[in-house]
């Protein structure tokens, strides 16, 4: 499903991210490490976000040869996602509609999957921490990506979101979509069945399990 060879980035901080080779094949796939080890560099360098050196491969298609049609596949959620605050949440589903297709249906599913209620109309400036991390994974779930990338989506929403979070990341791998999900709950590893567990150390891969 994913490929990454000769991966490097360096920060200007000196933080520096080696991974020579990494195979993801399909289903759902554990990233772990430390506070400041080198997970969300990793994450954004995959969802595109963020420049880097070597190349990712993603169901045939290179970030680098590639790029709009690498894009097309992905979707990420931030562990602590950041929107224009004067912009509510379906104005921003309505922005990602003119460049990702997918139907209403799907939109008014995803807000009643996670409990979105009435708060898609009013500004950002006004979302609870938890609403926040809802916007970012209802955006992430849009269109039929093949990739949905999860940086600790389980924390700072309740109990319910998560119950019905799990199912949804649960459904989605059944039509097909493959994931990449970091988490520091103590008992994340038993919440799903992974193809793969990586861990990174101080911007080094120390071990990854198939
Ligand atoms: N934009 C940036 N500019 C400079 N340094 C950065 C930048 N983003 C991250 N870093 C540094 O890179 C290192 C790895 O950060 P990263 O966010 O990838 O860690 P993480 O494993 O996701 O941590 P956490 O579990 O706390 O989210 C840290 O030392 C961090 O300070």
């Amino acid at each position: 499903m994913l490929s990454i060879q000769n991966f490097q980035k360096t920060y200007d901080s000196g933080f520096k991210l080696i991974i020579d080779q990494l195979s993801f094949k399909e289903g759902i796939h554990l990233i772990k490490g430390k506070n400041g080890s080198g997970k969300s560099t990793l994450l954004k360098a995959i969802a595109g976000i963020h420049g880097f050196e070597g190349d990712m491969i993603l169901n045939g298609i290179s970030q680098k040869k590639e790029p709009i049609a690498y894009r097309k596949l992905v979707n990420y959620s931030e562990a602590e996602p950041q929107f224009p605050e004067f912009l509510s949440m379906d104005e921003l589903i309505q922005f990602i509609s003119e460049v990702v297709p997918f139907e209403s249906k799907q939109v008014e599913s995803l807000k009643e999957i996670l409990g979105i209620g009435e708060y898609s109309s009013q500004p950002i400036a006004s979302y609870s921490s938890g609403m926040l991390k809802k916007t970012g994974l209802l955006l992430a779930f849009l269109g039929d990506p093949k990739l949905i990338i999860l940086d600790e989506p389980f924390t700072t929403i309740d109990l319910d979101t998560q119950r019905h979070l799990k199912n949804l990341i649960t459904y989605q791998l059944n039509q097909g979509c493959n994931f990449l999900i970091t988490s520091h709950l103590a008992d994340f590893e038993d919440f799903f069945e992974y193809s793969s567990k990586t861990s990174i150390e101080a911007g080094k891969l120390m071990l990854h399990h198939d």
